[in-house]
């Protein structure tokens, strides 16, 4: 056991910086082999070998002799195999690899993942502005944007829209006497999954007598998912939030933004979302 262990120990001791690089370089290798087996057809080929590598093993376990013989010849020309298989997509690797293209593979996965968090940003912002304006015109709204708890028995009881937010369709949706108005928006992975959707209504005890039902069914929903609800009042064109059992009032226009950017960008948003509706829940005591 203890030789085992000193075994190890050497082992990592003697671990250098260029084993690291060809560890690393070697990683980033099968990756790409791996990325570019996944999109082709070499992928049954790859569980084809994997299968022969096992049978190899099993035949010697259990002795057969012949069968062991034809499989060890067979996968000693494994390179063989392998260079005739995958002749076109070791052609593409290495045409990739002349053009740069994986540099600028690795380029496009960080350019992706900026447009993605920019595109989340946008989506935050739509959302604010399209609050604001419905605050400002006093057309109620009530809007539910989906976390980790996935809400698709809420999404079933409305209408199916699956579309890209922006503040002209929410505000839109919301517009009085049109058919999706009643009800709620569900938002899911920064898009408008649905309309008109019913949400449970809160029996608490907490909420203000002279809040109705849109307070009560945002109230309902946050407490049996972990979404946020944001919603205006038709009444006093106040916005509102609701998540975990609480609802904050009177959200200002720069609180309102810095809470959907945290909820839609967290990555990007220095606070945590967390943070930012405490301190929305200050402002609105000193309101
Ligand atoms: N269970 C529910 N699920 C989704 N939306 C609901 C639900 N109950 C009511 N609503 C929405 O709330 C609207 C009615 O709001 P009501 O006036 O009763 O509430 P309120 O809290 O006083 O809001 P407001 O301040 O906007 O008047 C309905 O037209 C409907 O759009």
């Amino acid at each position: 056991m203890e030789q085992t262990v000193n075994m190890l120990t050497n082992s990592f001791m003697s671990i250098g910086i260029w084993d690291i690089l060809d560890i690393g370089i070697m990683s980033v290798l099968i990756y790409y082999l791996l990325k570019l087996t996944i999109q082709t057809r070499a992928k049954q080929v790859l569980k084809g070998l994997g299968i022969l590598i096992v049978a190899l093993q099993l035949s010697d376990i259990l002795q057969f002799q012949t069968l062991s013989w034809l499989l060890s010849y067979i996968l000693n020309s494994g390179i063989i195999i392998i260079v005739v298989l995958f002749q076109p997509e070791l052609r593409r690797l290495l045409e990739q690899l002349g053009r740069n293209k994986i540099l600028q593979g690795a380029r496009d996965l960080l350019v992706a993942d900026t447009e993605a968090a920019l595109d989340l940003t946008g989506v935050a912002e739509e959302m604010a502005r399209a609050l604001q304006n419905m605050a400002k015109t006093k057309t109620g709204c009530l809007i539910v944007v989906e976390r980790q708890v996935p809400l698709n028995d809420i999404i079933e009881t409305g209408t199916r829209i699956d579309a890209r937010l922006t503040s002209q369709l929410l505000e839109n949706i919301f517009v009085v006497n049109t058919p999706l108005h009643d009800g709620a928006v569900v938002v899911r992975g920064g898009r408008i999954a649905a309309a008109g959707c019913f949400l449970p209504l809160s029996d608490s005890d907490a909420l203000a007598k002279e809040l109705g039902t849109r307070h009560r069914a945002a109230m309902g929903i946050s407490e049996n998912a972990d979404c946020v609800t944001f919603l205006v009042s038709e009444e006093t064109g106040v916005i509102s939030m609701t998540r975990e059992g609480q609802m904050t009032r009177y959200l200002n226009s720069k609180t309102l933004r810095e809470v959907l950017v945290g909820l839609f960008a967290p990555h990007i948003s220095k606070v945590s979302l967390a943070t930012r509706i405490r301190r929305a829940r200050r402002e609105r005591k000193t309101h």
